[in-house]
């Protein structure tokens, strides 16, 4: 049987996907599962790490349950994952000695707040990109270490092991052989120098993380390990391709050269722009971050991170029972002509771009007697597109330019009321793919090209045509609804609980 495909596996927050690809980019067949999320605390968010496992193992054994597939019929895989995600384990038992907490988790906010108290921030910001908030892996990693009864002087023995998802599951897929993260991911943690691509030592010493703990940087797209036969795949199949999810999506959009853009729409919205070989450095509260490294090159991104988007949606679902599907959302708000006024500040895990306030809390504004489910679903799924209008505002002021055309993708994405509203408050088109999968896409296309099933990102060709949404709105009308959001999140900023 001919290896004429690659296999995707797409590690979200919400679920974990396999996606099966041909020469043609056509995607033949998709699983996924969703697993459990924990909130422990307020504003906590942990996962189980082997569940994430067991969840990645069973969508790739229904994959491999298809009509013509078998391990055989694949060429390689690529790997797209949730970033900053933090697992750390032990590499005698194999076993996390925590759960797997998550990057919207607050957790360590503590730790960020007493890392800026002794004025670190700028050189964190300097040498990652990043800024001291929770978000990202490194005050998780140390939060463990601090909180797990005998974990510093296992990690100083040399016994953890510290992981974003990529290198966890590499870690599990090659039977504890491989201990890697791709640059992309590496960048997401705050310990990774952006210029100089590697671990920083400084910034390890002042989270007191010994470097044993680590995996070893790679590139992007290159083959890293391969899978155990005895495992699951029956084969030794390598993993030629890992990124992260966002950079994976800007990848799969096609968004190759400089000045390019994507907004995701998931759990969270993630904007990012293609900056080419240049680390642009933000004034507005964008991150600095690596897009990926292919053939030695290393390309930059700038990004807009949204911390609560398509997770808003399914508050709405499981946590008020309003609906039972995500997609219902979009049939609610379409039986309104408005919010009625309301506006929803889904601030649940504090805000990022442009505002990195953890403290922040969820607030809903001009509630009165006449407010329905409708408007309220209405103004939660409006808040995408504020949030992300927030973004864009932000990237188009550190990069200069005016952004004429939203590429999107994600999960939320395929709300065509949202889309629309988007375009509305943006002013702008905003275009979607016909297929939406533009993560996976990423994560194949990486492999794809590592293991010349396709000899350059020329010969992947797009499939389906982009649908365009264009503002029907006043500009009056966006820019008053605009600026009550704005009313709406400097007042959700100023409640604060002791
Ligand atoms: N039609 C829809 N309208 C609004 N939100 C949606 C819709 N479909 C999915 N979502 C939301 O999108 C998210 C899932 O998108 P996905 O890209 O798979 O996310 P992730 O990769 O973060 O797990 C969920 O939070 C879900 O609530
Ligand atoms: O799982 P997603 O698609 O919401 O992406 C999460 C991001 O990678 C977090 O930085």
């Amino acid at each position: 049987m001919p290896a004429d495909h690659i296999l995707a596996i797409d590690q979200g927050t919400t679920s974990s996907r396999a996606l099966l690809f041909n020469r043609e980019n056509e995607i033949l067949h998709i699983t996924q599962k969703e697993f459990t999320q924990y909130f422990p605390e307020p504003g906590w968010v942990e996962q189980d790490a082997m569940e994430i496992w067991s969840s990645v193992q069973a969508v790739v054994a229904e994959m491999l349950g298809k009509p013509g597939v078998s391990g055989a019929s694949i060429a390689g895989i690529g790997i797209a994952n949730q970033r900053e995600t933090t697992v750390i384990w032990d590499r005698n038992t194999q076993r996390p000695i925590y759960n797997a907490i998550v990057w919207q988790s607050r957790q360590s906010a503590a730790i960020c707040e007493e890392l800026k108290a002794r004025g670190h921030e700028s050189l964190f910001r300097e040498r990652t990109g990043l800024l001291l908030d929770p978000y990202f892996s490194g005050t998780k990693v140390k939060w463990i270490l601090d909180h797990v009864p005998g974990a510093r002087e296992k990690a100083r023995r040399g016994d953890l092991l510290f992981g974003t998802i990529d290198t966890w599951l590499i870690w599990k897929l090659t039977g504890g052989k491989v201990h890697v993260t791709d640059l992309s991911n590496a960048s997401r943690t705050l310990l990774c120098n952006i210029r100089e691509k590697k671990w920083d030592r400084d910034l390890l010493d002042i989270l007191d993380i010994p470097s044993s703990m680590l995996p070893k940087i790679v590139p992007s797209s290159g083959v890293c390990g391969h899978t155990l036969p005895e495992t699951f795949f029956g084969h030794m199949l390598p993993i030629a391709g890992m990124a992260g999810d966002q950079q994976a999506a800007l990848f799969g959009q096609g968004c190759h050269a400089p000045g390019m853009a994507k907004n995701t729409y998931g759990t969270g919205c993630f904007m990012l722009m293609n900056t080419g070989e240049k680390a642009v450095e933000s004034t507005s509260g964008l991150l600095t971050t690596i897009a990926w490294e292919i053939s030695g090159r290393v390309q930059y991104a700038l990004e807009g991170s949204v911390f609560v988007a398509g997770s808003a949606i399914q508050w709405l679902r499981d946590g008020l029972r309003m609906f039972r599907n995500a997609p219902d959302s979009e049939n609610y708000a379409r039986k309104v002509k408005d919010t009625a006024g309301v506006y929803v500040v889904p601030a649940f895990v504090g805000l990022g771009t442009p505002h990195w306030d953890a403290k922040a809390r969820g607030a809903v504004f001009g509630l009165t007697r006449g407010c329905s489910k409708e408007h309220f679903i209405r103004a939660t799924l409006e808040s995408l597109a504020y949030q992300s209008r927030d973004v864009l505002l932000a990237m188009e002021k550190d990069a200069g330019i005016s952004i004429p055309v939203l590429k999107v993708d994600g999960g939320a994405a395929e709300n065509s009321f949202l889309m629309q509203f988007q375009s509305d408050i943006l002013g702008i088109c905003v275009e979607r793919p016909a297929c939406i999968e533009t993560t996976a896409m990423g994560a194949a296309h990486l492999a794809g090209l590592a293991l010349g099933f396709w000899k350059n990102p020329e010969d992947i060709h797009e499939q389906g045509k982009r649908q365009t949404f264009l503002p029907q709105m006043t500009e009056e009308d966006a820019a008053r609804r605009c600026r009550e959001w704005e009313k709406a999140v400097q007042a959700a900023r100023i409640f604060r609980q002791d």
